[in-house]
């Protein structure tokens, strides 16, 4: 830490009342996966099922966090985890917020994703790991980047020319190359319910 001399200000309204408030738990929903394995697009499908049950919920990607708060990093591993850290940090302050947080970032490092579920606290941080082959992904190729690395006009891809490491351990499995998508988001929903976090 580089700032010296700063404390922590309490809040009269806690965690746990904006909680009782929604009616729900803040978890956050990890989603780790290559690059079109379908995070995106189970996210947005999921966001949509909690948003029609009343639930307080907010997804981050590229789209918000990429062109905006991490503009300035690229690819590099130092950049990837530096990416992570921050967002980990946003999905915190949500978390505090009273909101189910989604975020859809490729999170390749075990390590990083680790870093984030030790920012929160048991059974708060659900690493969904959205699972398919990348022989799957590349024929998907939704933005033609595999076709890019391929040909070595994209440097460091992840899956390509740079590393994956899948979840050891994850709270929930998505396999979008077997199961439909609203497959998916009634299994996500399912473990959401049967923790009793909404
Ligand atoms: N080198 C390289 N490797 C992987 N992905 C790349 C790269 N360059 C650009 N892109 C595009 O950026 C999206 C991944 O950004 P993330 O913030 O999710 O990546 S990371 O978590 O920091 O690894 C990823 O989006 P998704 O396809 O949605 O995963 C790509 O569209
Ligand atoms: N069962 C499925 N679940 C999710 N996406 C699927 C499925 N089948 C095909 N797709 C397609 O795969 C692509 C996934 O892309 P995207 O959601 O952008 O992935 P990511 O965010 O992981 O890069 C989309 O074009 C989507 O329509």
């Amino acid at each position: 830490m580089k700032s010296t001399n700063v404390t922590w200000h309490e809040s009269n309204v806690t965690k746990e009342h904006r909680q009782e408030l929604n009616n729900h738990k803040s978890p956050v929903l990890w989603f780790t996966g290559l690059s079109g394995s379908g995070k995106s697009t189970v996210s947005v499908a999921l966001e949509k099922a909690l948003h029609e049950r009343g639930i307080h919920s907010y997804r981050l990607d590229g789209d918000n966090v990429r062109h905006g708060l991490n503009k300035n990093l690229g690819f590099s591993p130092e950049d990837r985890t530096e990416n992570i850290r921050r967002i980990g940090e946003v999905a915190k302050l949500m978390n505090d917020a009273g909101l189910v947080t989604l975020t859809a970032f490729i999170s390749p490092y075990r390590e990083d994703r680790d870093q984030v579920r030790e920012l929160l606290e048991e059974g708060e941080f659900i690493e969904v790991y959205v699972k398919c082959s990348l022989e799957e992904c590349e024929k998907r190729d939704p933005k033609g980047l595999y076709e890019k690395a391929r040909s070595g006009e994209i440097k460091g891809f992840t899956g390509i020319d740079a590393p994956y490491e899948e979840p050891n351990s994850p709270e929930v499995v998505v396999e979008t190359d077997r199961q439909t998508l609203d497959e998916s988001v009634e299994t996500i929903i399912n473990h959401l319910v049967e923790n009793k976090l909404i």
